[in-house]
């Protein structure tokens, strides 16, 4: 291929797999771009971003600034939901070029008469684009290079900051290059902070053996909200299967009183579309949404496309299933995992464009009801591209829709989720323990790629994963785990009330719960108070209050004395909000030890040290030194510390 272009645009960043993918932002946000543009020889060059929203035509621009050895930059803030489009444009500017070259000549005591008449171009171009004004005065300056009498004064304009702002203002841009375009994601706040509490709203009553229901959840919104939970995920609502329904403990056999697995969708009461009559109907849950709403909680709906064998899709669309040569369906399977109360749809069958379209039509129906949140149950065993394609055709009407993916799979599938689409993903965290561990992880999530598509939603627990840490554990064991992932992660949840009781029977040898509430209604005692219920609501109230903890990815894990204390210094894009969380990771003992103040990020600091504000306890220290010492008792196992400059 023959090029004419002298600008070569190299190493464009942010990008993903060569602009295979889009990278993610929120609404406010700056896109930092960054890129090698490099001509030939020693011309000036020029560049720019240029960028647009989707549904804007042209493209507006900004400056490259050049930050030394080849490497140039610059930044646009994303204001709108939906897609945005960057790329990037560099040229050899001849008129800049021309005027650096008369400044260098003049320097070197070089007579300029025909690089004056050279120039003549450029002012002849600039007069096309200025004002009637301004043209008056480039002619002035055009018979001024052709004259020899006008030396000086010609001289004097050439080299003027005047013309170099107009050259700046108007550029030719002859034979720019421009890089290829590549897309920016950008979403509402909530898609990178967001704290999520899950129960099931079955075991919502106050009563014991008796099924909950929409209204009794209303009721407990008030307590949800007061303590800073902002998203209420229910696992499925719907109908439950009555064939092959499990029984308590994931037995295979239900009894008759056995309520079954929320996730074993549809039975003779409907389907995704349906709602589990004992919950309530259509008018309870759309007024639940909305009573929610006014308490700033989101209602996350469960989407989980999988169907009971009594599920009436199964004899309404047979084709949309798999039949084994007996004539039989498989029931589903996440090996070792068995799950003989469902079956999985057959995305490869030929009439895959009905079945997906009915799928989209699930979510779209929700969505009717005014919920935009969904927790996407196993993600991992659908075609990626069927995600891509349902993720994208919802936003399309609804940018303001979000998805996370449950897949704790493995580390490439669960990144191929998200490249997909997904606005959150659940992770590792929830097996993450020790100081190596936990640095390791987050310092993955934050310091690679993975920071331009992958919002981590940290969980100590859910009801699938009742991790071998939080087996008996006591208190301060459940405060640490959920400062944790309060304060590493901007988006976090927890399966309570299990959490907040801190109910850890396991079904041995497995991360398993005991009686767990996936296979049977449980009771719970919704007005209880507890010190680690308080520590929630305390670090959520901080949360909320501070930037610093709504973003992810500004996090830099500071040195300590010994592994039993971690430590990190977090901050928000404006410097404006700065923390310093230290947590000790040891539940039984009191832990004490230095720290090493981050000193060079915290930026400059006068006079007499920094002023450290406990967020938590409200006490405040001066400190001066790098080591700074700090104890922990296991009954308040971390500090919040605020760092303020004066
Ligand atoms: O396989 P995963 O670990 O990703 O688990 C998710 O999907 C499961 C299947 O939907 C779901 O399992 C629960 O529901 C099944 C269907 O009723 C039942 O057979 C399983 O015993 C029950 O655990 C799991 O909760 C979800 O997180």
């Amino acid at each position: 291929m023959l090029r004419q272009q002298r600008v070569v645009i190299d190493n464009v960043q942010p990008q993903l797999d060569s602009g295979e993918f889009f990278i993610k932002r929120i609404v406010g946000d700056k896109v930092h771009v960054t890129a090698d543009i490099l001509p030939d020889g020693h011309d000036v060059m020029q560049a720019e971003l240029l960028y647009r929203h989707e549904k804007e035509k042209n493209f507006s621009d900004v400056r490259m600034q050049h930050q030394g050895n080849d490497a140039y930059s610059a930044s646009f803030q994303v204001k709108r939901q939906g897609f945005y489009e960057y790329k990037l444009r560099g040229w050899v500017d001849y008129a800049l070029n021309w005027q650096h070259g008369v400044e260098a000549k003049l320097k070197d005591g070089q007579h300029l008469k025909s690089e004056l008449l050279d120039g003549v171009q450029y002012l002849k171009y600039l007069s096309k684009k200025v004002s009637d004004k301004d043209k008056d005065r480039l002619k002035k300056w055009i018979d001024q290079f052709k004259d020899p009498g006008k030396y000086e004064e010609a001289v004097k304009n050439a080299t003027s900051e005047k013309l170099h702002k107009w050259f700046l203002k108007h550029p030719q841009r002859v034979l720019a290059n421009e890089s290829k375009t590549l897309q920016v994601y950008v979403d509402r706040k909530k898609a990178s902070f967001s704290t999520w509490y899950e129960f099931f709203p079955r075991s919502s009553s106050p009563k014991p053996n008796v099924h909950g229901t929409f209204k009794d959840c209303e009721t407990l919104l008030p307590r949800i909200a007061k303590m800073g939970f902002d998203t209420l995920y229910f696992p499925p609502i719907h109908p439950i299967g009555e064939v092959n329904r499990k029984g308590k403990n994931n037995t295979v056999t239900a009894k008759e009183e056995d309520s079954g697995v929320p996730w074993a969708i549809g039975s003779k009461h409907g389907g995704h579309k349906s709602i589990h009559p004992e919950l309530g109907d259509e008018k309870d849950f759309k007024k639940l949404v909305k009573k929610a709403k006014e308490l700033d909680i989101e209602i996350a709906m469960d989407i989980a496309f999988q169907a009971a064998p009594d599920h009436p899709y199964i004899t309404e669309h047979p084709e949309w299933f798999r039949k084994r040569p007996d004539g039989t369906i498989q029931y589903a399977e996440n090996p070792p995992k068995k799950y003989q109360d469902i079956v999985n749809f057959y995305f490869e069958t030929k009439a895959y464009k009905e079945l997906w379209e009915e799928l989209k039509s699930i979510v779209f129906y929700w969505i009717s009801f005014g919920v935009k949140v969904f927790r996407v149950d196993n993600p991992h065993t659908k075609p990626y591209y069927f995600w891509n394609w349902l993720i994208s055709e919802v936003k399309k009407e609804y940018p303001d829709a979000l998805f996370l993916a449950e897949a704790f799979s493995r580390p490439r599938v669960m990144q191929q989720l998200a490249k997909q689409g997904f606005s959150q993903s659940y992770t590792y965290f929830t097996w993450r323990v020790s100081k190596h561990e936990l640095t390791e992880y987050v310092t993955e999530l934050t310091q690679t790629d993975m920071k331009e598509y992958y919002r981590p939603n940290f969980w100590p627990n859910t009801p699938d994963i009742n991790p071998y840490h939080l087996q008996g554990a006591n208190e301060s064991m459940h405060i640490i785990r959920y400062a944790l992932a309060a304060t590493l992660s901007s988006s976090i949840g927890i399966y309570g009330p299990v959490y907040e009781y801190m109910v850890t029977d396991q079904l041995p040898p497995k991360e398993e719960y005991l009686d767990c509430e996936k296979y049977e209604i449980r009771h719970w005692d919704w007005t209880l108070e507890n010190n680690l219920i308080r520590h929630i609501t305390k670090i959520n109230a901080i949360r909320h209050q501070h930037p610093a903890l709504q973003q992810t990815n500004n996090i830099k894990f500071c040195a300590t004395q010994h592994d039993n204390l971690i430590a990190f210094y977090k901050w928000d894009d404006d410097l404006i909000d700065q923390l310093l969380v230290v947590i000790s990771l040891d539940s039984n003992h009191m832990q004490q030890g230095h720290i090493q103040f981050p000193w060079h990020d915290v930026g400059p600091v006068y006079g007499n040290g920094v002023r450290i504000k406990d967020l938590v306890t409200n006490r405040e220290f001066r400190w001066h030194d790098e080591w700074n010492f700090v104890e922990l008792q296991p009954n308040v196992p971390f500090h919040i510390f605020q760092i303020l400059k004066d």
